[in-house]
């Protein structure tokens, strides 16, 4: 989970244009009875589609029957005795809860590599395997498609106990339809991410049954290999998928462990243990039996965490939360073009994000307001501004132009300012919003999207207003500064008068 989704950006569709195109003999017919999934939706126009079919896999994300019968088969399969158990829970459905005092310092878990899903695990179709092997797929789209294939053949895998413990539709954006992403998520700049990222798994998907899929019907079928199956393998992909830095950074499912829900307040994440021989992680706090046992996805803000996992912590309690804030060039700028010219040397557009936290904004955002506010005169300074505006020259040293310093504070609380109120505009429209739905299961999901958005919204929205007030103070503190300054200075020029 942590830090994974993040690699998936680069990893999914760039790597297909690498695909050299090899030449099979026939492979001999898969003789697994498979699960079909019929797909009814157009994969040109994905984030279009509002249908999306129920996987015939896993189940509801609090199923604990499914959880329990996990528990059993991974005990019987080599997981030792735990000192925690799956059970219902109040943050995050179901989770894992302490069964005993748990200290500070302890090692937990020990999931052994033989329980460990990653991209050298043996396929049940083993022709399959072999097949993405020999086109060099990349392991998020090898992984997404090992999934299926083990899913698909139901109890002739060996992991069905744990795909039939997997959440049928995990919650992910990947879920949201484009209407409800413009709907609810359009003052966020997490909706252009949702977008992007739904357009990376429809361009992967139809990428590898171009070139692979379609050349071998017979092992991948696209009853079941579709576009529904592969949102579906991707969302848990997103919301499951951990980089084991103890193991050469190899990406793995870990059964048991990723049943661990997020909190915002542990800093403990999962690791391969080589003295232990197994995947754990050790606590940061206590707990006492009863208590749900956390671990932390990562340094993320509540949009990332919306994004891949489908929730948003409390208000106030993430801290590592942050919000994108969109700046751009003025198009009647009258050095437009050279600006421009400067930031692409640089590779940035002329709309940049960067993120606001409660703490502050980065020096390249104060770098990007310079260049976006700098007079003709300072062109001989575009190149550097833009340079600083991309991070790319490796220091941190703070570009300060006094001269239009008071101009740059400015434009930030311009931006900002534009933002608060698309979130104000949302947050005031939320109460009255027209759910248009026609049964009660699409009401309630549509109520649960818009809390989500409401909840996000809001907190995105009380950074920026953080951000406004210190730029405000800033401005103010400038301002009367240079009052003060010229008070003196007629003061003195009446003085030698
Ligand atoms: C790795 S799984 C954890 C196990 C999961 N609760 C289950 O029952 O399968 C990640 C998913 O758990 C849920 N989750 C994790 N941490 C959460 C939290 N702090 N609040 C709400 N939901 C959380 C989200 O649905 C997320 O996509």
């Amino acid at each position: 989970m942590a830090e994974a989704s993040r690699v998936l950006q680069t990893a999914l569709v760039s790597n297909f244009n690498s695909f050299q195109r090899t030449h099979f003999s026939q492979l001999n017919p898969v003789s697994f009875r498979r699960n079909p999934v019929h797909c009814s939706v157009s994969t040109s126009e994905n984030t279009k589609t509002t249908v999306t079919q129920t996987i015939p896999w896993g189940c509801e994300m609090d199923s604990s029957e499914n959880a329990s019968a996990l528990q059993k088969w991974l005990s019987q399969s080599g997981l030792p005795p735990q000192k925690m158990a799956i059970e219902k829970v109040n943050v995050g459905e179901r989770g894992l809860v302490a069964l005993k005092n748990i200290r500070k310092g302890e090692k937990l878990l020990f999931v052994p590599p033989t329980l460990v899903i990653s991209a050298e695990s043996e396929w049940s179709i083993a022709e399959a395997g072999k097949v993405l092997k020999q086109n060099s797929v990349p392991d998020w789209p090898f992984l997404a498609t090992y999934l299926i294939s083990e899913a698909s053949i139901m109890e002739s895998s060996r992991w069905s106990n744990y795909i039939s413990a997997l959440p049928r539709q995990p919650y992910s954006l990947l879920y949201w339809t484009r209407e409800e992403l413009d709907r609810y998520l359009e003052a966020s700049q997490i909706r252009e991410r949702a977008i992007e990222r739904i357009t990376n798994v429809v361009g992967t998907y139809n990428d590898l049954r171009l070139r692979i899929f379609s050349k071998y019907p017979d092992l991948f079928p696209e009853e079941v290999f579709n576009l529904d199956t592969f949102k579906w393998s991707f969302g848990i992909l997103f919301s499951r998928l951990v980089r084991l830095p103890s193991m050469g950074d190899k990406f793995a499912l870990v059964p048991w462990a990723d049943m661990m829900n997020h909190s915002c307040e542990v800093e403990t994440f999962l690791d391969y243990d080589k003295s232990s021989q197994g995947v754990v992680f050790t606590t940061d706090r206590p707990y006492q039996p009863g208590e749900q046992v956390f671990i932390s996805y990562g340094k993320k803000s509540n949009g990332e965490l919306l994004l891949s996992y489908g929730f948003v912590p409390k208000e106030g309690t993430n801290p590592g939360d942050s919000v994108e804030l969109s700046v751009s060039l003025s198009k009647s700028d009258e050095c437009y073009k050279q600006k421009l010219e400067a930031l692409r040397k640089h590779g940035l557009q002329a709309s940049q994000c960067y993120p606001i936290r409660v703490t502050g904004w980065p020096l390249e955002l104060m770098a990007y307001a310079y260049l976006a506010v700098s007079p003709p005169s300072m062109s001989g300074q575009f190149e550097e501004m833009a340079a600083a505006a991309s991070n790319k020259i490796n220091t941190n040293k703070e570009l300060r132009y006094p001269d239009i310093e008071e101009e740059a504070l400015q434009f930030i609380l311009d931006s900002c300012e534009s933002s608060i109120s698309k979130y104000n505009k949302f947050l005031q429209q939320s109460g009255s919003l027209d759910l248009d739905v026609t049964s009660p299961k699409q009401l309630n999901r549509r109520l649960f999207l818009k809390q989500l958005a409401v909840d996000l919204c809001t907190s995105e929205r009380r950074i920026l207003f953080r951000a406004q007030y210190i730029l405000r103070r800033r401005l103010r503190d400038i301002r009367s500064g240079e009052l003060k300054g010229l008070k003196l200075f007629t003061g003195l020029r009446n003085f030698f008068k």
